[in-house]
C-alpha cells in the first residue's frame, strides 16, 4: 500500500532495518512515478547529464542537501559532462519508500 501523496512531497522516514526490502511489484509500482530510473541490482539509479563541470558539482551539492535534509545518502558516479545517482537502503540492503522519495526530489531539482 503507497501513500496517495506526490512522492516529492513525502519526507523519507527512519529506517534502521528490521523491516524487508520492498517487493518487486511494490517497487515498480513507485518505479513508474518517476522519469528515467531504472532497477538494477536491487539499487534504482538514473544518470544525469550536464553542460559542464559547474553545472554538475552544482546537481551534485543540491542532491547533498536532500540527502543530508532527508537523512538518506545515495552513492554518486561524477564526471565532467555528468553525475549518475544510485540509491538503495543501506540498513535493509535493498529497496525502500525512501529511495524512490528522494529520487523525486532529485527529479524535482531540475523542473524549471
Ligand atoms: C543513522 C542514519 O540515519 C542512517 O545511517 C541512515 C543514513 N543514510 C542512509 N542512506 C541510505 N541510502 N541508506 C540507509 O540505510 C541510511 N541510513
Amino acid at each position: 500500500m503507497t501513500d496517495i501523496c506526490n512522492l516529492s512531497e513525502r519526507r523519507c522516514q527512519p529506517c534502521e532495518g528490521g523491516v524487508p526490502p520492498l517487493n518487486t511489484t511494490t517497487a515498480n509500482d513507485l518505479l513508474v512515478q518517476l522519469d528515467g530510473w531504472k532497477i538494477i541490482d536491487n539499487k534504482i539509479s538514473k544518470t544525469f547529464s550536464f553542460k559542464n563541470f559547474y553545472q554538475t558539482m552544482a546537481f551534485v551539492n543540491a542532491v547533498a542537501w536532500i540527502a543530508n535534509r532527508e537523512d538518506h545518502h545515495p552513492d554518486m558516479m561524477v564526471s565532467y559532462h555528468s553525475c549518475q545517482v544510485i540509491y538503495s537502503t543501506h540498513a535493509i540492503n535493498g529497496l525502500s519508500e525512501n529511495d524512490f522519495i528522494c529520487a523525486a526530489k532529485i527529479d524535482a531539482l531540475l523542473i524549471i
